[in-house]
């Protein structure tokens, strides 16, 4: 069966004037994780914010006690080069690390002369320097690229170098507020069908009108940004995306 429903409400669409305030509302309004979107202006075509922001936020919502425990920041780092950070957003009070398979594949953070040590790696290599850090390791795939990159990694017998979530996007990353792409559920499901115990997290276009389709591809990590800080009750959103999820576990 699939690992419990998880929501991580984006802040990517809380009002940044009031990030501290908003962040501690989510969760007292029942999420469990706050997903954390850091773009870098060069991974994808926009910029939010970094580690100091980050520091700040932390502040104003306590850390989790358990394991993907409530409180959990699910850093999506959408940025080329996910190895420099590592450090600086675990000192920031980061818990999960999700970085883009693409980029510490890509040229830019592995091979170009402008590469430093500190720039230079590979996925299996990023998930064990994540959890040598103290922190969780994600991995996060674009619509464009195929699931099968992923198996190599989930497959490792170093349980050191395996991640402990993956995320599938359903939009293409760089903006909130996209339109979900039902054409990125079939590497959801697969992955279920290989790896029952897999944290899989979706993110992009997720609301009461497209849980239903993710949750049956068997999700259990779901991000909403627009449709949780754009209602009039996000804690009913929240609600009905964990009941679709647990609807789907058969615990409902
Ligand atoms: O990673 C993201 C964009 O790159 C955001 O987390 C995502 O798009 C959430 O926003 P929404 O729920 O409004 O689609």
């Amino acid at each position: 069966m699939a690992p419990p429903a998880i929501i991580a409400p984006s802040i990517l669409s809380a009002d940044f004037a009031e990030l501290g305030k908003a962040c501690s509302d989510t969760i007292a309004q029942g999420a469990d994780w706050l997903h954390v979107d850091i773009m870098d202006g060069h991974f994808v075509p926009n910029i939010t914010f970094g580690a100091p922001v980050v520091t700040k936020i932390r502040t104003h919502v306590q850390r989790p006690t358990t394991k993907h425990g409530r409180g959990t920041f699910d850093c999506h780092m959408m940025i080329a080069e996910p190895k420099k950070w590592v450090k600086d957003f675990q000192k920031a009070g980061c818990d999960l690390y999700c970085f883009h398979y693409e980029a510490a594949i890509s040229s830019t953070a592995a091979e170009s002369p402008e590469a430093t040590s500190e720039s230079k790696t590979n996925p299996k290599e990023m998930i064990r320097y994540i959890h040598d850090c103290g922190m969780l390791a994600g991995i996060a795939i674009k619509p464009d690229t195929k699931v099968d990159v992923l198996w190599d990694i989930l497959d490792n017998p170093h349980l050191a170098e395996r991640p402990d979530m993956v995320l599938v996007m359903t939009v293409h990353p760089g903006f909130g507020g996209q339109k979900f792409m039902a054409s990125e559920l079939p590497k959801v499901a697969e992955l279920r069908k290989r790896y029952p115990d897999l944290n899989i997290e979706v993110d992009g276009g997720l609301g009461p009108g497209t849980i239903d389709q993710a949750a049956d591809a068997g999700a259990n990590v779901i991000v909403a940004g627009s449709a949780v800080f754009g209602a009039k009750n996000p804690g009913e959103i929240i609600s009905k995306l964990r009941e679709a999820v647990e609807r789907r576990r058969g615990k409902l």
